[in-house]
């Protein structure tokens, strides 16, 4: 590599780097610009997603420069030097608001808002779509998963087969703060406090050669032991040498429990306990791991498998049946030549795939009778649901299902994160994270939380809202028609 990779600002697609530089070249690049990020369907076939990413987007924003090697690489692409001039001083001078991490997020809301000088804003859209989409997206399949073991003890074992380093790291970061318990990754517990745990791998046994030598040298080093049990037949050898050395070492370890990898889960996991039971360690847990997700993990748990704690690695942390989020980042109002901001709308022969242009708030409507959420309520910025006494949310495609909804408490969702460049809030530990997930969930339905086909959480437009957006595609067919016309 003939450059040091020192900086973040090159993190994104060439297209950014372009458009900023006509921005910067006709003078637009100072204008303000509003853009949002928001998803249009929950991944997994999920009833909700969870938010996760903000950290790292903070990072991202503070850091945000261009050093002098990235300037030294844009001038070997071609890039004036007078464009690189304005690059070198760039820095985030936006205002970020934004859902906290770990709150409950639905379709077509916006998560995080930006209003920045357009070329900032466009400039920072990929690594903030990349930075959110990964980090949502293993943060739901992880409160998923989580939803179906409980109470039991979840571990995150993915790093091996994790989309490179990052992704390892950050996706165990999004699965601790969904609800899983450790991770096996090391590095990891260092950096954000996540609990770390482990087992042993099949090599030790064959490095000894014989389940006996290594489960006995384990505990010679070892307190917490938990050996695993299949390298060769886990109950006629595996599970009574794991009794055996247990047996002999007596209160010299802990001994914690034995792991099943492989095989029929559910009967070994019975017999294993039954055995376990019978020599009297009816404390030790059953641990098992395998390729598991949620449908084998419902699956053993309709069989009646004894498993108490489940590792997990491939199948979450690269989201194994649905390997990508598709949050976007849209326009949804500009500064124009005058100084005045003005909406902005994309139309598309997809209905689904028509932004609703303006500045806008996202409220949880909560009946203060039950403590469970009514829905999402979208409004535009002047909007306050607070203070009103009855409030209409109607399905903003089937705008004729409608609900009024009195005696509620409507929770703002965005909060304030950067205010014209500077950092206004305070990053909550991850373990705050993850005790925020654990309160949301439990404002929402059931209805909403099962695995298999959820009902549909309601995100609703204010009336204000709908209007605008309406206003808006009417204004935008009355001109496409005069120009036809003309
Ligand atoms: N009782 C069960 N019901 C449903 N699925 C199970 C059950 N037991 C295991 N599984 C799952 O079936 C898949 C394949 O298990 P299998 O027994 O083939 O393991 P394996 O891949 O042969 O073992 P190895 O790791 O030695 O290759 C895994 O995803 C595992 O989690
Ligand atoms: O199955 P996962 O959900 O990804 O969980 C992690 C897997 O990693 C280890 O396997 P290893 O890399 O040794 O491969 P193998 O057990 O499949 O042979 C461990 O024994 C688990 O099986
Ligand atoms: O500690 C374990 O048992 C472990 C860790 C990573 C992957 N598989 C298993």
């Amino acid at each position: 590599m003939s450059y040091p990779d020192d900086g973040l600002a090159l993190h994104t697609d060439k297209y950014q780097i372009n458009m900023a530089h006509v921005y910067w070249k006709d003078n637009m690049h100072k204008r303000k610009a509003v853009f949002e990020v928001y998803f249009r369907k929950i991944p997994f076939q999920n009833g909700y997603a969870v938010f996760a990413g903000l950290e790292r987007v903070v990072r991202y924003l503070s850091d945000f420069r261009f050093t002098d090697n990235d300037l030294a690489y844009l001038r070997e692409e071609g890039y004036s030097e007078d464009y690189l001039a304005y690059l070198a001083e760039l820095t985030f001078t936006g205002t970020v608001r934004s859902m906290k991490e770990g709150e409950l997020v639905f379709a077509n809301e916006p998560i995080l808002r930006i209003e920045a000088p357009l070329a900032e804003a466009q400039l920072i859209e990929t690594a903030l779509l990349n930075i959110v989409n990964f980090q949502t997206l293993i943060a739901t399949k992880a409160s998923r998963i989580k939803q179906l073991i409980g109470n039991e003890v979840s571990m995150e074992f993915g790093t091996r087969r994790a989309q490179e380093m990052d992704a390892a790291i950050w996706g165990t970061r999004a699965a601790y703060l969904a609800g899983f318990d450790a991770t096996s990754n090391v590095r990891a517990g260092k950096l954000f406090g996540i609990p770390t745990a482990g087992t042993h791998a099949h090599a030790m046994v064959q490095a000894y050669r014989d389940e006996y030598t290594a489960f006995s040298k384990y505990a010679e080093t070892h307190r917490n032991c938990v050996f695993l049990v299949d390298t060769y037949d886990t109950l006629k050898s595996g599970v009574p040498t794991a009794i055996r050395v247990a047996k002999e070492f007596g209160d010299r370890i802990n001994f914690l429990g034995i792991r099943l990898d492989s095989g029929d889960l559910a009967y070994l996991s019975k017999e294993a306990r039954k055995m376990l039971d019978e020599a009297g360690f009816t404390e030790a847990k059953i641990y098992a791991s395998n390729d598991l997700d949620e449908l084998t993990i419902m699956n053993l748990k309709a069989q009646g498998a004894r498993i108490d704690v489940w590792g997990i690695g491939t199948k979450l942390i690269t989201a194994y049946d649905q390997p990508a989020l598709g949050a976007v980042y849209k326009l949804i109002a500009i500064e124009d030549e005058h100084g005045q901001m003005t909406d902005t709308i994309k139309i598309s022969s997809n209905p689904e795939k028509i932004t609703t242009p303006g500045r806008k708030k996202v409220f949880r409507i909560i009946n203060k009778g039950s403590g469970k959420s009514e829905g999402d309520y979208i409004v535009l910025e002047h909007e306050n649901p607070a203070q009103e006494e009855r409030i209409k949310m109607f399905h903003p495609v089937h705008t004729h299902i409608a609900k009024f909804v009195t005696n509620f408490e409507a929770r703002e969702l965005h909060h304030l994160i950067f205010r014209d460049g500077e950092l206004v809030y305070e990053l909550p530990t991850l373990r705050e994270i993850r005790e925020f997930h654990a309160d949301n969930l439990n404002v929402l339905w059931e209805e909403y939380k099962r695995l298999l086909n959820p009902a549909e959480y309601p995100v609703d437009l204010s009336q204000a809202c709908w209007d605008n957006k309406m206003r808006l595609i009417e204004e935008i067919r009355q001109k496409v028609n005069e120009r036809i016309e003309s």
